[in-house]
């Protein structure tokens, strides 16, 4: 790759980015690129500065120090217009006089884009976006998802190449949530949209991004791909951010030696440490093979598995996830086990990861063979 192709891959990027409320630093000088063509989902817990992150990188906000670029453009005091970004907002902001078509085209129409480019670009937002039919009703006649599609709708129009999200789908219920991120993944995708997606709900972060920006408290935690994040967390508070229910962290101190001696790496064993290991890797074994046991607090049928929940001698309570439905009952006593790699070490006082971070595993063979069988298809597939 050239060092032009590569300056061409990064949308947005932002060096030293730092903001203060006051005295409270909301972002802590903050080194951050998006490449184009994917969603990296800004994720965190409440407070953390997604939002003003955000507002960083629209131009609603300056920085009090660093820079902001987008297509290699230094725009850190550039005006939200001059940005060329389009923004979907939790509260739609849609203009509650004006119909459905009139608010995908609002846009349009102050910028002067010419009638007949309006008219094709609110046909093809509307088909993308499954509002045809729609295009004369108000705002308050439509239901929550169609607001949102209608709010997409308008930043699709705006022919922006990068769309910045904050929290779209706070607004709707669990089942709309599902089926509407379903549908901004797709689009995106569909038309190589770079986007930034605020949201503090892991699950949508998981199942949508390209790429986790973890925060917490102004600070980049750990960014990766979601597989990363959830098999490699690179300290305790990434293990219990990811995953639901996340990892399970038990001080070290109280589990019994074998159990401990088998996953502590050499030459941390001085200071106090935390064991996590998720809700999947446990394994429910007969009480006399081992000498690790738990007393079943709580079982809950999901359907396609079970969450069996246990106190452990130590005090410490954990979940564990069980593919089967479970029989067990309060009160039971089970053996508990995992198998050593599935476990990962944390200082407990820091949080930051002891155990060593696993070589990745090799790209499965049927990703890299032979695919001369594949070609051969096409035209028996195109003849059809
Ligand atoms: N205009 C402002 N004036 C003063 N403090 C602010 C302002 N905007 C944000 N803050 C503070 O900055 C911190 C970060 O806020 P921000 O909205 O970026 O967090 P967030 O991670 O998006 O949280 P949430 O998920 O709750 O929206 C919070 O403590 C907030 O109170």
């Amino acid at each position: 790759m050239t060092m032009q192709n590569e300056k061409n891959d990064i949308a947005i990027r932002l060096s030293g980015i730092s903001k203060s409320w006051g005295a409270h630093q909301v972002i802590k000088s903050l080194d951050l690129e998006f490449e184009r063509g994917q969603l990296v989902a800004l994720l965190g817990p409440s407070g953390c500065g997604k939002s003003t992150l955000l507002r960083l990188l629209a131009g609603l906000e300056t920085p009090d120090s660093g820079s902001v670029e987008i297509d290699g453009k230094d725009v850190t005091t550039a005006t939200p217009s001059a940005r060329g970004l389009s923004m979907v907002f939790q509260s739609y902001a849609l203009f509650p006089h004006l119909s459905v078509a009139e608010n995908i085209c609002f846009g349009m129409q102050v910028r002067g884009v010419h009638a007949a480019e309006r008219r094709q670009r609110l046909l093809d937002a509307l088909e993308l976006t499954n509002l045809q039919g729609l295009e004369q009703r108000k705002p308050a006649q439509l239901s929550g998802g169609q607001r949102q599609r209608v709010a997409l709708a308008r930043a699709i129009v705006a022919g922006h190449s990068i769309c910045l999200m904050d929290e779209p789908l706070s607004n709707l219920d669990a089942k709309l949530r599902h089926s509407v991120r379903h549908e901004i993944r797709a689009l995106q995708q569909r038309l190589n949209m770079t986007v930034v997606y605020v949201t503090h709900d892991q699950t949508e972060a998981m199942g949508m991004a390209d790429k986790i920006v973890l925060m917490n408290a102004g600070s980049i935690v750990q960014s990766g791909t979601p597989a990363e994040l959830y098999e490699t967390p690179s300290s305790a508070f990434s293990a219990a951010f990811i995953g639901s229910p996340p990892m399970m962290l038990m001080d070290a101190e109280k589990l019994p030696a074998a159990l401990r001696a088998s996953v502590i790496p050499v030459g941390t064993g001085q200071e106090k440490q935390l064991i996590g290991v998720r809700p999947e890797h446990f394994r429910i074994v007969a009480p006399s093979s081992t000498e690790f046991f738990g007393t079943v607090t709580g079982v809950e049928f999901q359907g396609a598995e079970s969450y069996i929940y246990l106190d452990l001698p130590g005090g410490d309570a954990i979940i564990v996830r069980s593919p089967e439905k479970s029989l067990l009952k309060l009160g039971d006593r089970v053996g508990l086990g995992w198998d050593p790699v599935d476990a990962h070490v944390f200082a407990a006082d820091d949080g930051r990861r002891l155990s060593p971070v696993p070589a990745p595993s090799p790209v499965p063979a049927f990703l890299t063979a032979d695919t001369s069988n594949v070609h051969s298809l096409q035209p028996r597939a195109a003849a059809l």
